[in-house]
């Protein structure tokens, strides 16, 4: 593997990592995969079974990991295009290719630095820090590791808010002309206990505040192309943990109750809390909720998520070149849209703190 040229724009990284969740590929890894994801977290053995069930409706495999093969096939061609030679590795939290295993291979390729990618926009012990310790711990199992940067958060990077927005268009669109003027946007993200919301960001509060800042800056974009501000709500689906452990509402099927029974004319449901069409989408929002808005007879879409998207693949190819010029010692200048400004390179100290007591966590200040 050759070092890496200084004078490169990507130097000092010799190599791109995508990290990701991980999903089954098959009926006979479900169970495996849940132990996985919920290994320490108490999850009740029939909530397991539920989401199992989830995943037995769809022959046992999830469509995560392909989506990850596709994102990064057509990341190799955008970097390509751009000239940008660093190859790009893949490892997962829950499943095969686990981080540690792709952690060894870049060191047996000699890559020295790279530069990671999480497939997890906004801020949350689940959405960041969970990521953070991954990283820490592949590291300490590996001999020899690269170093990492993870890059930072791009839920308001154009090249993903504009992707947000026209798929939302498009959703709008598929409406019958009768009931769109009216139709409500239902922003939908992971729902999360409120206390890893209380706890996300520097100061709290920075999970459920960063989606509000996406939903208003597409609300606006929305309104700029169709003259229309639609009614909007930030609304939580997959909800998981204890019963009586308060996690962020409205549920996606509650709120589409509520809409009904105030006559709204139909709703438009926009993902943003997902960067691809994984099974948290196509079961709890293409499967259940849609049921739901059916048998309430509310006209209802969902908007695509970013998926393969150039632009907003092309964010992957700006965040490596805008870090790489940071750690060159380089003024950049960040990218971003709406309310809030270009998040940090390093999380700060206590940032999304673990609800079960420190853990060593890599990319931090
Ligand atoms: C914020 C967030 C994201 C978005 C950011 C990101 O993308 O990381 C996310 C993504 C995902 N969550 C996923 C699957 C699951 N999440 C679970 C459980 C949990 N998720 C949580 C949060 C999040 N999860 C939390 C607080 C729990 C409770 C347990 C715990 O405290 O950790 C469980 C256990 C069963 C259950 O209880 O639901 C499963 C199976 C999949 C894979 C889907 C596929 O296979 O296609 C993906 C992408
Ligand atoms: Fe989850």
């Amino acid at each position: 593997m050759p070092t890496p040229d200084p004078a490169q724009p990507w130097a000092p990284y010799d190599a791109l990592l995508l990290v990701s969740f991980g999903g089954p590929e098959g009926p006979d890894d479900v169970v495996p995969f849940l132990e996985n994801v919920t290994r320490g977290r108490g999850i009740p053995r029939e909530r397991l079974e539920q989401v199992g069930e989830h995943y037995f409706q769809f022959g046992g495999r999830s469509p995560i990991n392909d989506q990850n093969r596709e994102f990064i096939a057509a990341l190799r061609d955008d970097l390509s295009a751009a000239g940008i030679d660093v190859p790009i590795y893949w490892g997962n939290r829950n499943w095969d290719p686990y981080l540690a295993d792709t952690l060894r291979q870049m060191a047996a390729d000699g890559i020295t630095r790279a530069a990671c990618f999480v497939t997890s926009a906004y801020s949350s012990y689940s959405s960041c820090r969970q990521y953070r310790e991954n990283l820490a711990d592949a590291v300490a199992d590996v001999e020899g590791a690269p170093q990492l940067d993870k890059l930072r958060h791009y839920f308001n990077h154009p090249g993903f808010v504009e992707s947000v927005v026209d798929a939302t268009l498009a959703a709008l669109a598929d409406l019958p002309a009768a009931v769109r003027e009216g139709a409500h946007l239902a922003f939908v993200t992971h729902s999360v206990p409120e206390t890893m919301d209380e706890a996300s960001g520097p100061d709290g509060g920075a999970y459920t505040a960063q989606h509000l800042s996406v939903a208003e800056e597409v609300v606006e974009r929305v309104r700029q192309e169709t003259g229309r501000r639609h009614q909007h709500e930030l609304v939580f689906c997959s909800r998981s943990g204890a019963p009586h452990v308060p996690w962020l509402e409205p549920d996606v099927n509650d709120h589409l109750r509520e809409l009904h029974d105030l006559g709204t004319s139909a709703v438009v449901m926009v993902p943003i809390g997902f960067v691809s069409d994984h099974m948290e989408v196509i079961y709890d929002l293409d499967t259940e909720a849609m049921a739901t808005a059916e048998k309430l007879g509310l006209p209802a879409t969902r908007a695509a998520t970013a998926g393969i998207d150039p632009r907003f693949v092309a964010v992957v190819r700006d965040l490596l070149l805008e870090r790489a010029a940071v750690e060159r010692g380089a003024e950049v200048s960040r990218r971003a849209v709406g309310s809030m400004p270009a998040l940090w390179d390093r999380c700060p100290v206590g940032c999304c703190a673990n609800p079960r007591g420190e853990r060593p966590a890599l990319c931090g200040s």
